[in-house]
């Protein structure tokens, strides 16, 4: 981070009044009635749980929930729909249920209807991957979408989504208010990226990172089977390492973890590749895992020039691990030609996202309890709070490399630190600025 110093954002964690606090205002949906759940033969939450006996804004009679899946694929998000649809109908007695086809735009597209929604409908999604409701990335017209909710009526709306989701559900919670609407918005925070801030990891993180150890344990496999054999990994994750990070700890196969958070450079003394080489001498063999985001300033950009981004605005990368392949071949064979050099390159990109969820995630269970209006519900430090969903929206969540799981990284991998200044990389001519 240009030697500067990381700030994170700092949070206090307040207890939260209960529902009944927060009906006053525009957004009164209707008198407080007694909370369903006290009277639900089947359900007894515990002293702590999130709202009291008499905490429900909504008469369930009168609920019609929306509920919609954004942004990329993460395992888990099946099952968060699944919670939520039989929680409202078993749980609240909630009987109109629909699922937005194909992420925000289905909130307004012709001929997408949003799918009617009961517990038999959603029975097995959790077994698969993927959202059976669809996403997509753009297609965000606030309007459109705002009167989309208003012409169907929904008065509750579930967007379950990464970062750039819960941006969009700021401008529309903004936009309800703005219109008088009485719509109770909640955010379920899903990225497989982890790089939503102030929760601890979002659902499917975990599974991410089980699938990435296949394409590690390859590399390993193909780079112990050749002399001066390099296995190299790239992983998704956008701007942030978390799972270039967790995928290298879960492993101990590998040798070398490259993440955005923290600079690199190639060539010269105490670079990647004079490392890199040093390692081949020791074992004869080394396991590289690069975090596609990582060395963007470093790759030649083509001749446009200009930044690709993909239809929600992100950046598009330049393909780290083609590039650290070519590079390292072009500098073997300027510094040690005549020696043999066998690099296996590996990207298992949507592979470690659109797999089922491995463990039981029942993170659909606070979703559907607590729709304080415009308050997204999370682990935090393990607990579950309710963080409002501007916070949520703009905080970012990078690797911090001063804290203890970055060194324990670089404890495990004997990895150097990379991050040298651009003033010393500059002066060591090694930083191609770009
Ligand atoms: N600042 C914003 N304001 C309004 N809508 C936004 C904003 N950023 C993104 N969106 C919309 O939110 C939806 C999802 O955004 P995006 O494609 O960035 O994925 P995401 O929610 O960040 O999830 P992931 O990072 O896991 O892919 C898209 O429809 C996008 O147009
Ligand atoms: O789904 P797309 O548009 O190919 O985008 C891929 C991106 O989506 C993510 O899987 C989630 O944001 C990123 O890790 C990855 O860079
Ligand atoms: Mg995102």
């Amino acid at each position: 981070m240009d030697g500067g110093e990381m700030r994170l954002p700092s949070f206090t964690l307040h207890r939260l009044p209960t529902l009944a606090d927060h009906l006053g205002g525009g957004d009164r949906p209707a008198a407080a009635i007694p909370n369903p759940i006290a009277r639900h033969p089947l359900y007894h939450p515990s002293p702590s749980f999130f709202i009291s006996d008499n905490d429900v804004a909504f008469d369930p009679s009168g609920v019609r929930a929306a509920i919609v899946t954004c942004g990329g694929l993460c395992p888990g998000t099946n099952t968060v729909v699944r919670e939520l649809v039989v929680g409202l109908w078993e749980l609240y007695g909630v009987r109109a249920v629909f699922g937005v086809r194909n992420g925000y735009h289905g909130f307004y597209s012709e001929g997408e209807e949003p799918l009617p929604l009961e517990p038999a409908t959603v029975r097995h999604w959790h077994k698969a991957g993927g959202t059976a409701l669809g996403a997509s990335r753009g297609g965000f017209d606030l309007a459109r979408i705002v009167d989309g909710i208003e012409r169907r009526g929904f008065n509750q709306v579930y967007a379950v989504g990464g970062d750039g989701t819960m941006r969009g559900l700021v401008e529309i919670l903004r936009e309800a208010r703005r219109r008088g609407l009485a719509v109770a918005v909640a955010g379920v925070p899903k990225t497989v990226d982890n790089d939503v801030g102030v929760i601890d990891r979002s659902f499917g993180f975990h599974t991410a990172v089980d699938e990435a150890q296949r394409a590690i344990a390859a590399a390993h496999v193909e780079a112990e089977s050749a002399a001066n054999g390099v296995g190299l990994v790239k992983l998704m994750g956008r701007s942030a390492g978390h799972i270039a990070l967790h995928a290298t700890l879960s492993s101990r196969d590998v040798d070398c973890c490259l993440i955005p958070e923290e600079d690199l450079y190639l060539r010269g003394p105490g670079g990647l590749f004079e490392f890199l080489y040093r390692r081949l001498k020791r074992n004869g063999h080394v396991v590289v895992v690069v975090a596609e985001g990582a060395g963007q300033r470093l790759i030649p950009r083509p001749t446009c020039g200009e930044q690709r981004r993909d239809e929600s605005g992100n950046p598009a990368f330049l393909d780290v691990g083609a590039w650290l392949k070519a590079e390292l071949r072009a500098w073997w064979a300027e510094e040690h030609a005549g020696e043999p050099l066998t690099v296996k390159y590996i990207d298992p990109t949507y592979m470690i996202r659109a797999p089922v969820l491995h463990a039981a995630g029942a993170l659909g269970d606070p979703r559907r309890h607590g729709r304080v209006p415009g308050f997204v519900p999370g682990p935090i430090n393990g607990n579950y709070g309710y963080i409002p969903v501007d916070e949520v929206a703009e905080a970012r969540n990078p690797v911090d490399t001063r804290d203890h799981k970055w060194a324990w990284v670089r404890s495990v991998t004997n990895q150097p630190d990379f991050a040298q200044s651009t003033e010393d990389k500059a002066l060591a001519g090694l930083y191609k600025a770009v």
